[in-house]
């Protein structure tokens, strides 16, 4: 069964747009793990529109699971990482200027690259993820690397998966298949969701960990407000 890393980025977002600290988010990663998430994950971005590179040295010191540090290589990010020693780090190629998350790796021609990178984690004890599509050619270009995961980027699965579940699944298991082939172990994310999650983790081999980020905080919302308006209600009457 694949672990469920929760991406905590949305609370980020939400405690800075009032320049205050609520939602405060050490606290929502504490509770997470109370309610049974088996890792914490952040994308501290360059501009910290959401997690601040200070959030990734706080969480750090009260996550008892697992927390996955996600960002492009960067030199502030690496110094970061080094500082925070995450469980995992997982290295995505986001533009500075990125909404979100676009693409996986160039796992060729970035090969050298990647390879130093993998390898400058590795030797800390820091397991390594690389974010790529799910493409054979990627698959062994990642696996040239050394590292020790990939993280399948699930952004087109999830926009198909309403027209055509068994199209957008086939590039994944056979993605998986080859990574699995090939000894490294598969992480995915972006868009998962409760409507999709049971698919996806049903029909991929091997799948290790989801993280998932988005969604879980809007379904969190949505499943929590009819108790919040009740609960307001309550103390109006
Ligand atoms: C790496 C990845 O897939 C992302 O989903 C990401 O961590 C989300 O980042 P944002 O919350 O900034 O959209
Ligand atoms: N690595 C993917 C992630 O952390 C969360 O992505 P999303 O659920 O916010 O799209």
């Amino acid at each position: 069964m694949a672990i469920l890393s929760v991406n905590v980025n949305k609370i980020a977002t939400l405690r800075n747009s009032r320049g205050g600290d609520v939602p405060n988010l050490l606290k929502v990663a504490i509770d997470l793990e109370a309610f049974g998430a088996q890792g914490i994950t952040i994308h501290p971005r360059p501009d910290e529109r959401h997690i601040r590179y200070q959030d990734a040295r706080d969480l750090k010191k009260v996550v008892q699971t697992e927390l996955n540090i996600e960002g492009n290589p960067i030199e502030s990010f690496i110094k970061l990482v080094d500082e925070v020693q995450p469980a995992q780090v997982t290295l995505v190629p986001d533009g500075p200027d990125a909404l979100t998350s676009n693409a996986g790796w160039d796992t060729i021609k970035h090969k050298d690259f990647l390879t130093k990178i993998v390898k400058h984690f590795k030797d800390q004890g820091i397991r390594t993820s690389i974010f790529v599509d799910p493409t054979i050619e990627m698959i062994e270009g990642a696996a040239q690397t050394g590292v020790d995961r990939i993280e399948l980027y699930t952004e087109d699965f999830a926009s198909l998966y309403d027209t055509d579940r068994d199209k957008a699944i086939a590039p994944y298991i056979t993605a998986a298949k080859k990574a699995t082939e090939l000894g490294i172990g598969i992480n995915a994310g972006h868009d998962l969701s409760l409507e999709n999650i049971k698919f996806f983790s049903e029909q991929i081999p091997g799948l290790l960990e989801v993280s998932i980020g988005h969604a879980l905080i809007s379904e969190s919302l949505y499943l929590g407000l009819e108790n919040v308006v009740n609960m307001y209600k309550s103390r109006l009457a």
